[in-house]
């Protein structure tokens, strides 16, 4: 039965696509046989594209187009509480209204080359279309141990689904991901509290509700305003229940394009696309990607490599989004960037490409932290001076230590778990940041704080 729902969903795909371009995606496989994209080519295929791309149908005379505004959204919240089932979910319902074509739930937890590169579990991508909007959205896991994948998935978000069971209410992750999103700059979120169908007493419903609304007040967000759908994410999928499966998705949907605001786009200031991960494409060169914080570039522009004790200067010689290619990546753009003459050593995750000389690469900063409380995820008991987490700015992941500036006198002070606090960081090496730039600070598989930077002291 679900074989013959993927199929029809797949020939609602084809469709929706086939309605796009003007070939026929036959047409198109056979020329993107001989004209691959490069991200086609790359193992990013499955990242970046729903079925119809990942089995090589698009071509470089797919466009991208920027008809509809693009947002970048996804599914945050407790482990096993259903965001995996939701995206899947969305997928499909929107996939039946023309929007999306479906990728299924092994599709998007167990991607093939995950498996067969050996990463653990990454974020997915899938992207959906809805009246109004283009949504790229990540899907992130919930368990602890990935949260570092989920942190720089979530720093390419937009805007958030935050999932919650209704079965169990909030959990840790609940409250980790909530903090996380706010220090990332998610200004709204929309809540699904999902497994639904478990529940018979609607009281219960009630409890969750409003334990969500006061959650996100205490991590500034609107918790009178912002919408909480209630739905089963699981009968959405397996198109049961419609009251509280496939409707509930409609709602959803609804309510992110309705609630969630286009952020707005720092188009004016100079292009800077932080490293996510980088593809080597036989004869073509080296391929980073990542989402453009800030700025435009154009095929063409010169642009410089910064972090790691590198400052390379080289030219874009392709962009692409989705598998479709672009003249012009914009800030927001989840893009594919084709570097002229650059090997794969000479760049990694956590660099950034920016316009040339816009950006600085630091290796001491002071900045403001606030240290985790054990409930919030952090650690138990205090630190002192010295001591040496894992710091994430933007994708790069650097091991510190925090010093207490020279003016504090009681250098042997402790920093409690709650702590607001000013401290020094110095870097083992050196990235791509300013003041005003945001990290996170780690240990052992835990956020222990969250910072941001408010003066320079070193630069590489
Ligand atoms: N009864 C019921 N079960 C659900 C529903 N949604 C998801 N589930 C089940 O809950 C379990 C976890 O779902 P996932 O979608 O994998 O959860 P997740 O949040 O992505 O989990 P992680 O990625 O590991 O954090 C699976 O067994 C799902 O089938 C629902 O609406 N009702
Ligand atoms: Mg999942």
């Amino acid at each position: 039965m679900f074989r013959a729902q993927l199929a029809a969903s797949r020939a609602v795909g084809r469709r929706l696509y086939s309605t796009r371009v003007p070939q026929s995606l036959f047409v198109c496989a056979r020329s993107a046989a001989r004209h691959p994209t490069f991200t086609q080519q790359s193992s990013l295929l499955q990242k970046f594209g729903g079925p119809v791309a990942r089995r090589g149908y698009a071509d470089a005379s797919q466009k991208y187009s920027r008809a509809k505004p693009h947002m970048n959204i996804g599914t945050i919240g407790h482990v096993d509480h259903g965001k995996t089932t939701l995206t899947a979910a969305i997928t499909k319902v929107l996939a039946e209204r023309g929007g999306a074509s479906f990728t299924d739930y092994k599709d998007i937890d167990k991607a093939p080359e995950e498996r067969a590169r050996g990463i653990t579990i990454n974020s997915a991508h899938v992207e959906y279309e809805t009246d109004n909007r283009h949504y790229g959205h990540i899907d992130c896991p919930g368990h602890a141990d990935y949260i570092k994948n989920m942190i720089t998935g979530a720093a390419q978000m937009d805007g958030a689904i935050i999932v919650v069971s209704a079965t169990d209410g909030q959990m840790p992750q609940t409250r980790e991901h909530l903090l996380l999103a706010r220090q990332v700059g998610i200004k709204r979120l929309v809540v699904f509290i999902n497994k639904v169908d478990q529940i018979s007493d609607p009281e219960m419903l009630e409890l969750v509700d409003m334990e969500m609304r006061d959650l996100l007040s205490t991590y500034n967000f609107d918790g009178e305003n912002t919408p909480i759908i209630m739905g089963s994410a699981l009968s959405a999928l397996e198109g049961k229940n419609p009251e509280i499966g496939a409707s509930k998705i409609v709602e959803l949907v609804e309510a992110c394009d309705s609630w969630m605001e286009l952020p707005p786009r720092d188009l004016d200031k100079p292009f800077l696309l932080p490293i996510e991960d980088t593809y080597s494409i036989s004869g073509r060169g080296t391929v980073v990607t990542g989402r453009a914080e800030r700025g435009i570039c154009n095929k063409g522009d010169e642009v410089e490599i910064v972090g790691y004790g590198s400052k390379t200067k080289t030219t874009l010689t392709g962009i692409e989004m989705f598998h479709k290619e672009l003249d012009r990546g914009e800030a927001g753009d989840n893009m594919g960037a084709l570097l002229r003459g650059i090997k794969k050593e000479q760049v990694r995750r956590g660099m950034v490409l920016a316009a040339p000389g816009s950006i600085k690469s630091v290796k001491k900063f002071q900045a403001q932290i606030y240290v985790l409380t054990k409930d919030e995820g952090g650690r138990y008991t205090p630190f002192v001076h010295g001591y040496s987490p894992q710091l994430f700015l933007r994708t790069a992941d650097i091991t510190t230590s925090l010093t207490w500036p020279a003016d504090v006198t009681d250098q042997d002070r402790m920093i409690m778990p709650g702590d607001n606090v000013e401290m020094v960081c110095s870097l083992v090496h050196d990235a791509a940041a300013e003041v005003g730039t945001r990290f996170t600070l780690r240990e052992g598989g835990k956020t222990v704080g969250t910072g941001i930077i408010t003066k320079v002291l070193e630069t590489a």
